[in-house]
Parts: C-alpha cells; sequence; structure tokens
C-alpha cells in the first residue's frame, strides 16, 4: 500500500502522476483535450480514460487522490452532479457586465472584482438563466472532477473558492457575499488536501482501486504547479508558462489590488501573491506549432533585445499586472522575418512578467529572491535567458514542472 495520484486538468489537456511515498514518480500519463462542443462531458471521459492509462498494479495500492482545474472554470448541477448548463472557462469574460453589481458590496481589492471571476461568472448565470425549482450546485472543475470520484455534492477547497470570494483568513463567506449568490447552494470549503471520502464503489470497482482510496480537497491548476516546484522559502516565486502567463511568489506579507489583478492565496501561515495573465503560450501557438517555437527561439539572440514592444493577447482583455477587460493586444508592426517576430512575442511576454513582479515588490511583497519554472515555455532556453536579463534574479527550471505532481503531494498530505 503507498500510492497516491495527482491529476492536473490545464488548458489544453490533463495529466496523471502516481507518486510513492519517497515522492518518487511511479507512472505520468497524459490526454489532450478533443475541441469539444460539451466540455463537461469532455473532462469526464478524460478523466476516466486518465486513470484507465494508470498501470493497474498501481491503481490497487493507491491510498490517496486529488486533482486540480484550471482556477474560475465553473458549473451549475443539480444535487446529481449534471451540469444543467455548459460550463464557463477560466477565461470567459461575459460577467464583465456584472461588475457593479459586485463593486457595490464587496470590499474594494477584492479578486471578485474580475471579468472572468467566479463570483462574475455565477452573477452572469442569475441573470440569464430561468429560475429553477430544485437548488443548484455552484462548483469549480476540480470540485465536480473529484465529486466523480467521492460522490458527496458541494465540496470545494479554499484555493478554488478564493474568486467566489471565500474569506481564506477567516475561513468562511463573509456576510456582503450572500445577497450575491442567492439562490444557488455555495460548496462547502475544506483546505486542500482534506480527505473528503472514500472512492466511490462504482469507481472502485470500475479502476480497481482499494475501498479506502481516499479522494481529497484539491486546488488550481498554478498553485498545483508551484506546490511541484519545491518552492518553500519566502522570496521564492514560479511563473507558470503554460497556455497562461501566471506568477505566484511566497511572501509574508498579503496583497490583494483590483486594479492589477493580484490576490493572495492561503498557503500555511504565508501567502502566495500574484496574479494571472491571459497573455502566454496560446498566444505563440496560435502563430507557431512547437516545433517551430524550438527551432526558431534557437536563432535568436537573448542577449540582445528586440526593438518590438508587444503586449500579446490573442484578443481584447487582460487580468494582470492590468486588469482590464478591454485591453487591447499589441502586435504590431509584424516583421517578415519569423525570429523577429517570436523575439518580439517571447520579449513582451518576458516584459508582463517583469512588469508583474515589479508590482508585487511596490506592493510590499517579500523580496524576490529566485524564480522557478513550470509550464510547457520551461524548455525553452533561450527564453529563460532572456527572462533572467528583465527579472534581475536567477531564472531556473522547477525540479518538477508538472502540476499533476504537486497534486500528488497534496494527496500525500504535504500541505494540509
Ligand atoms: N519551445 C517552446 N517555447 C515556448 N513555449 C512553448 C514551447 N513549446 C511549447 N510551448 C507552449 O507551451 C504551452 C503548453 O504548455 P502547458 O503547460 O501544457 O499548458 P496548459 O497546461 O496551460 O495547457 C503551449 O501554449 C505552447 O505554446
Ligand atoms: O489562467 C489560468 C488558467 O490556467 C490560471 O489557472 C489561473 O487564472 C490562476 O489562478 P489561481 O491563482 O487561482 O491558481
Amino acid at each position: 500500500m503507498g500510492f497516491y495520484l495527482g491529476i492536473d486538468f490545464g488548458t489544453s489537456g490533463a495529466r496523471a502522476i502516481v507518486i510513492d511515498a519517497k515522492r518518487q514518480i511511479q507512472a505520468e500519463r497524459q490526454l489532450e483535450f478533443t475541441e469539444s462542443s460539451d466540455w463537461s462531458q469532455c473532462w469526464q471521459t478524460t478523466l476516466f480514460q486518465l486513470i484507465e492509462q494508470i498501470p493497474v498494479s498501481l491503481r490497487r495500492e493507491l491510498s490517496a487522490i486529488a486533482l486540480n482545474g484550471t482556477s474560475s472554470t465553473v458549473l451549475l448541477c443539480d444535487r446529481s452532479g449534471n451540469p444543467i448548463t455548459p460550463p464557463l472557462l477560466y477565461n470567459d469574460a461575459r460577467g464583465r457586465d456584472t461588475l457593479e453589481e459586485i463593486r457595490a458590496v464587496a470590499p474594494p481589492q477584492q479578486i471578485t472584482l474580475s471579468a472572468t471571476s467566479s463570483l462574475a461568472k455565477l452573477r452572469w448565470w442569475y441573470h440569464h438563466l430561468q429560475p429553477a425549482d430544485t437548488p443548484l450546485y455552484f462548483l469549480h472543475q476540480a470540485d465536480w472532477l473529484a465529486f466523480q470520484l467521492h460522490g458527496k455534492i458541494g465540496i470545494s477547497d479554499y484555493h478554488n473558492a478564493l474568486k467566489l470570494g471565500y474569506d481564506v483568513e477567516n475561513l468562511c463567506y463573509p456576510d456582503w457575499l450572500e445577497p450575491l449568490t442567492a439562490p444557488f447552494k455555495l460548496p462547502q470549503v475544506l483546505a486542500p488536501g482534506t480527505p473528503i471520502g472514500e472512492i466511490l464503489p462504482p469507481m472502485r470497482d470500475r479502476f480497481h482501486f482499494p475501498p479506502d482510496c481516499l479522494v481529497c480537497a484539491g486546488t488550481t491548476d498554478s498553485i498545483a504547479a508551484f506546490l511541484a516546484s519545491g518552492a518553500t522559502s519566502p522570496g521564492e516565486a514560479v511563473t507558470s508558462l503554460g497556455s497562461t502567463l501566471v506568477i505566484k511568489l511566497l511572501s509574508h506579507t498579503r496583497i490583494d489590488e483590483a486594479a492589477s489583478g493580484i490576490y493572495s492565496h492561503r498557503l500555511g501561515n504565508l501567502w502566495l501573491v500574484g496574479g494571472a495573465s491571459n497573455t502566454g503560450g496560446a498566444v505563440l501557438r496560435h502563430f507557431f506549432s512547437d516545433v517551430e517555437l524550438a527551432e526558431l527561439s534557437q536563432q535568436i539572440n537573448p542577449e540582445q533585445p528586440s526593438l518590438l514592444d508587444y503586449y500579446p493577447l490573442l484578443q481584447p482583455g487582460d487580468r494582470f499586472p492590468i486588469n482590464d477587460p478591454n485591453l487591447l493586444p499589441r502586435l504590431e508592426p509584424h516583421p517578415d522575418n519569423p525570429v523577429d517576430f517570436l523575439q518580439g512575442l517571447l520579449e513582451g511576454i518576458a516584459r508582463i512578467e517583469a512588469l508583474g513582479y515589479q508590482r508585487l515588490q511596490a506592493l510590499g511583497a517579500t523580496p524576490l529572491t529566485r524564480v522557478y519554472t513550470a509550464g510547457g515555455g520551461t524548455k525553452n532556453l533561450t527564453w529563460m535567458r532572456m527572462r533572467d536579463r528583465y527579472l534581475n534574479v536567477p531564472v531556473i527550471p522547477s525540479p518538477q514542472t508538472e502540476a499533476a505532481y504537486g497534486s500528488a503531494l497534496l494527496s500525500y498530505g504535504n500541505f494540509s
């Protein structure tokens, strides 16, 4: 007995990692999402297919499972967990029109004051769905996926619940939130990693899990990447260069500033301060294949700054370090040489990252000492060198870059 399973639902695919009690990886599997018109169905199928790919000898000895999902990807379900409307994805900004009603009651620097926050999405549903005669449960992606395994409806963790307005300092929903969230049922919130319950018998039988295998409260994808990195000292940070750019700095001080989309997750008795930008690998992938990215990057001289001044976005709107749902992309002029264009994009993203860290320092976060890097951009050493130049601290790949590894550690109990 003694294996731990972490499952990461990212923006473009899902990964599973099994570790042993010495934190060594015993199995790793991944699946890309296919373009889907039914996301919840796609996630459920992917979850089950991923589990099936884990060697049955490991599954038979699993002690615990934890999942992470993309932050602010949310669902509305009936009491059996059936989604009653398509999920709203992490970057869906349709809630922008509800910000005034949130601003009217929320404290001024609340992270819910963002067009993509979970609360803004809940308010959008409130205004656009027919009233239901049965209770409707508001869940995050990670909550809903864990529910498939433990079967208890309405349970979340305080990482996922932050952008819904949960008070992570006092561990309760604040009074100002109640009038905004009725009549929806909000999840009960547990500390990430807390055991929720044993695996459901049909899941146990289908996947050959032991009956006492526990399903634990999860986290968000970029916090899981932080946990995987091994960063533990205040001043250490992790930048996730996946489809989006997310930065997280471990700090003694809590910081929340709505105008720059800066917020603080709780991590033990410290804070993970930072924010998430819509820039990142998704913009690179729009213009280049991964093979082109690798080849063209080798032709860039990282010591020679580009003269291009891009703010790479695929559509108007950013969350951090400028929280403005109407912010325009800046991708002109477009040089003929693809190497120059790619250099402009990589530098533009590096400048946004540096601006984010500068803002955190200006607001009083613990001084930055080093930046670990997780996500698909980690393999780009040219980019790493450019970022080193902008950040002025060592930029190094995380020893473990996969969020699924962080969730596996969570299920092992390291962070509860
Ligand atoms: N050599 C590279 N340089 C920079 N970015 C890369 C490179 N290879 C892949 N990527 C980027 O990595 C991203 C995928 O990373 P990943 O961590 O899997 O994302 P997510 O989990 O957010 O979907 C893609 O958007 C792609 O553009
Ligand atoms: O952009 C994202 C989707 O990949 C990030 O997961 C997200 O917004 C970061 O949020 P959090 O700090 O709550 O983990």
